[in-house]
């Protein structure tokens, strides 16, 4: 059974189309960078999964159409949105624990178990010396990279991230890349991830979608995919 099929997806605003009859297949847990130019639709795709805006087509999860109810999108898609805020004070290790809501009933504890599952994953992005500083205090890059913690947590099959690395130090990029292709392998996510860093995508296996070109399909990635795509985008988009 697929992991994710997608037929025929038609999505975008008024009369104003972004997406036109994408359709592609993912036969197993994989990476897949989604690249393209500023405005060429990446993030409306990933609006349009998760149901944001409207969109026509079919969207199947490990078989299943994608159901319309939040919780129940939940727990076929983790997302991470290009900017993401909170607006009340709260510290690292809290804000990530919180990953592991879909787990619990209305009034649940959290347990010292999800505490220590929570410092690992800080720990495997870097960052677990951040655990008690309030999260707003932080630098946007650090912000980034608690709000991955916190996806990390989440037990969905599909992870959305809409340019995760966007703000990060080179360090920090390979980091996030290398621990992508991680979950891939180690434990077996697909994982759809919008990106401009496309040096980065030079080493990983996995597919790369470039949604600047007038119909896009998925491609296997490999050094020479990825920097005959860097040509390309780096010409004058078409609009
Ligand atoms: N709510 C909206 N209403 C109307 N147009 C919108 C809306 N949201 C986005 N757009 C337009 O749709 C186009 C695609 O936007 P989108 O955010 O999907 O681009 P993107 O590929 O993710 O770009 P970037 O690389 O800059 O993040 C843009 O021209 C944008 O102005």
């Amino acid at each position: 059974m697929a992991v994710l099929e997608i037929k025929d997806l038609v999505a975008g605003y008024g009369e104003r189309l972004l997406l036109r009859n994408l359709s592609f297949f993912v036969p197993a847990p994989t990476f897949i960078a989604i690249i393209g130019h500023n405005g060429s639709g990446k993030s409306t795709f990933l609006k349009a999964l998760t149901g944001q805006i409207p969109s026509q087509g079919q969207v199947l999860v490990q078989g299943q159409p994608l159901p319309h109810r939040p919780g129940a999108l939940a727990r076929a898609f983790s997302y991470l949105p290009q900017k993401n805020n909170v607006a009340f004070p709260v510290t690292v290790l809290e804000l990530v624990v919180m990953g592991l809501f879909r787990s619990k009933r209305l009034l649940d504890h959290y347990t010292a178990q999800d505490y220590s599952r929570a410092e690992d994953v800080l720990s495997r992005l870097g960052v677990h010396h951040l655990r008690h500083r309030t999260f707003t205090d932080l630098s946007g890059g650090e912000q980034q990279l608690v709000w991955l913690a916190q996806l990390m947590l989440q037990d969905s099959p599909v992870a959305l991230l809409d340019e995760p690395t966007q703000q990060l130090d080179v360090y920090h990029k390979k980091r996030v890349f290398d621990l992508m292709a991680s979950w891939v392998q180690q434990e077996q996510k697909t994982v759809l991830c919008i990106t401009h860093d496309l040096l980065n995508l030079l080493p990983l296996q996995g597919c790369l979608l470039n949604l600047s070109q007038p119909h896009p399909q998925l491609e296997a990635l490999s050094p020479e995919t990825v920097l005959s795509h860097q040509k390309f985008l780096e010409e004058k988009p078409q609009h």
